[in-house]
């Protein structure tokens, strides 16, 4: 299998990333017709590149289909249970920074911290006989999170997007979501937990752990780093 390396081939990474390659002398070109996702690399040789949704990146890298992705930490760490054994971070690429946050409604004037948050929980099952919702889709994250800090009574709720508009949408209470300005937040009245933080995110190179490599394909790759300038 020559060596593949797998870039997002839409929305905000698509761009940046291809402009930081650029800038290290590799162009990443899409070739065939705009809407075809198959692509080519010029200043490196024997490397194949893929175009995939940000999304499918992490779980391509850990089945060993690519042997290098660029794609979001947040989503890699997301996706992948036990993800340091599946795929090695190579490089932060300096682009696609934001902030997996939990963030409540602003007229909850008396919930500034995740224990406060614990407390509105528990008194908002007692008050309405089901769960404080949290729409989110870091479902490993954000359960993750809340139990290191000791909160129990919620229940997530699936939002693959638009999730700051949930509360409002009244499908939510509360939610866990990725900013970046704070202008989605303000914009549907919702503000961070002062210890809501959950993680920070950077589009990130990564290098499969679990992907074979034939000798020459293994020279591609120690070629290709070498002209990034990372590994
Ligand atoms: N406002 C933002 N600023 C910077 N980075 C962001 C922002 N929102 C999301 N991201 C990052 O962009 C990456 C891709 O996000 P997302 O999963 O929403 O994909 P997308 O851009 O909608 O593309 P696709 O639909 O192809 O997956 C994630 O790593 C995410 O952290
Ligand atoms: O803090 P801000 O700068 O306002 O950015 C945050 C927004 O950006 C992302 O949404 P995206 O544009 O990817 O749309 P989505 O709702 O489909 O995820 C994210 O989900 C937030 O909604």
């Amino acid at each position: 299998m020559t060596l593949k390396l797998a870039v997002p081939s839409k929305g905000r990474m698509m761009e940046q990333c291809a402009e930081w390659f650029a800038a290290r002398g590799v162009t990443l070109t899409r070739t065939g017709a705009e809407r075809e996702y198959s692509g080519a690399v010029e200043g490196a040789e024997g490397v194949d590149l893929v175009l995939l949704s940000a999304g499918e990146i992490p779980r391509e890298l850990a089945a060993g289909r690519v042997h290098l992705g660029v794609t979001g930490t947040d989503l890699v760490r997301e996706t992948l249970a036990r993800w340091e054994s599946r795929v090695e971070p190579l490089a932060g690429l300096g682009f696609g920074q934001a902030d997996l946050v939990i963030a409540v409604p602003d007229a909850w004037v008396d919930v500034e911290t995740l224990d406060d948050l614990d407390m509105v929980a528990a008194d908002f099952r007692a008050a309405h006989g089901h769960r404080l919702r949290i729409a989110t889709k870091y479902h490993r994250l954000v359960r993750e999170f809340l139990r290191e800090h000791g909160v129990a009574d919620y229940r997530l709720v699936d939002s693959q997007g638009a999730t700051e508009g949930t509360v409002r949408n009244l499908t939510a209470e509360a939610i866990a979501d990725i900013t970046s300005t704070g202008e989605t937040l303000r914009a549907n009245h919702l503000k961070v937990l002062a210890d809501g933080l959950v993680l920070k995110s950077e589009a990130t190179l990564y290098r499969a752990r679990n992907a074979p490599l034939e000798p020459a394909d293994d020279r591609a790759m120690a070629g290709l780093l070498d002209t990034l300038g990372v590994g």
